[in-house]
């Protein structure tokens, strides 16, 4: 299997914004070392979930990209993508991995250092770990946890921690100094004026 990529694009899905033009900046910049995280509002149908998924997989193999479905998995085995993450809302991690198979891309969130542990026991193949910083894209989530909550995860677990929440191309140092593996991000390319550059600036600070 190959090694998971360092930059995650989490597809935003509000009225408004057009994640298909973003994907296609951002694979046309990274290429095969972006993952693209298929995340769709909750009001979203399963066949729009689908269709969008196959869209984004059609961007994606030709780069040798990867693509990832939130939440639903029965879209991401439907459409063929390499897997999926799931969170406290979504099936527990240990069954996720029944569903998606053995050789599944399969993140799960985990926010300290106890519940990521589990997770991993559980089939997790990578953690999303955050909110690293304050974030507009999603309501409800608890405090920030900053660099520091991040090196307590990434210190207790043998899996790549993948850093999300506020996360820009100026956060990237201190969360990869942290112990992040890589991050993902909504805003930081969703509303980018320029979503190629922004790539390249997130990618850029990965690279250090
Ligand atoms: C990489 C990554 N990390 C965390 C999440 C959040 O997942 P979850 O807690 O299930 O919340 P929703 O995204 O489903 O609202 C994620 N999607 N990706
Ligand atoms: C979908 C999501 N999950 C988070 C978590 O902490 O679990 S933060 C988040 C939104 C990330 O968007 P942005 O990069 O625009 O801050
Ligand atoms: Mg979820």
């Amino acid at each position: 299997m190959p090694s998971l990529g360092r930059l995650h694009l989490v597809t935003d899905t509000r009225p408004g914004r057009d994640p298909l033009a973003v994907v296609r900046a951002a694979l046309g910049v990274a290429g095969s070392e972006l993952v693209v995280q298929v995340r769709v509002e909750d009001s979203a149908t399963d066949r729009e979930a689908y269709d969008l998924t196959c869209r984004i997989l059609d961007l994606c193999r030709p780069v040798g990209a990867t693509c990832l479905v939130n939440d639903r998995l029965h879209v991401a085995l439907a459409a063929g993508a390499a897997g999926g993450h799931v969170g406290a809302d979504d099936l527990p991690v240990d069954a996720a991995r029944q569903v998606l198979g053995p050789d599944a891309v399969l993140g799960a969130t985990a926010r300290e250092p106890v519940a990521a542990a589990r997770a991993v026991a559980a089939g997790a193949g990578y953690l999303g770990v955050g909110p690293c910083h304050a974030t507009t894209t999603k309501d409800g989530l608890p405090a920030p946890i900053g660099p520091d909550g991040i090196r307590a995860v990434a210190d207790a677990v043998p899996v790549p921690v993948i850093a999300i929440g506020g996360v820009t191309a100026a956060t990237v140092p201190a969360l990869r100094a942290a112990g992040a593996y890589g991050v993902a991000v909504v805003g930081a390319l969703s509303t980018a004026a320029d979503p190629a550059r922004a790539t390249a600036e997130l990618l850029g600070a990965l690279r250090w």
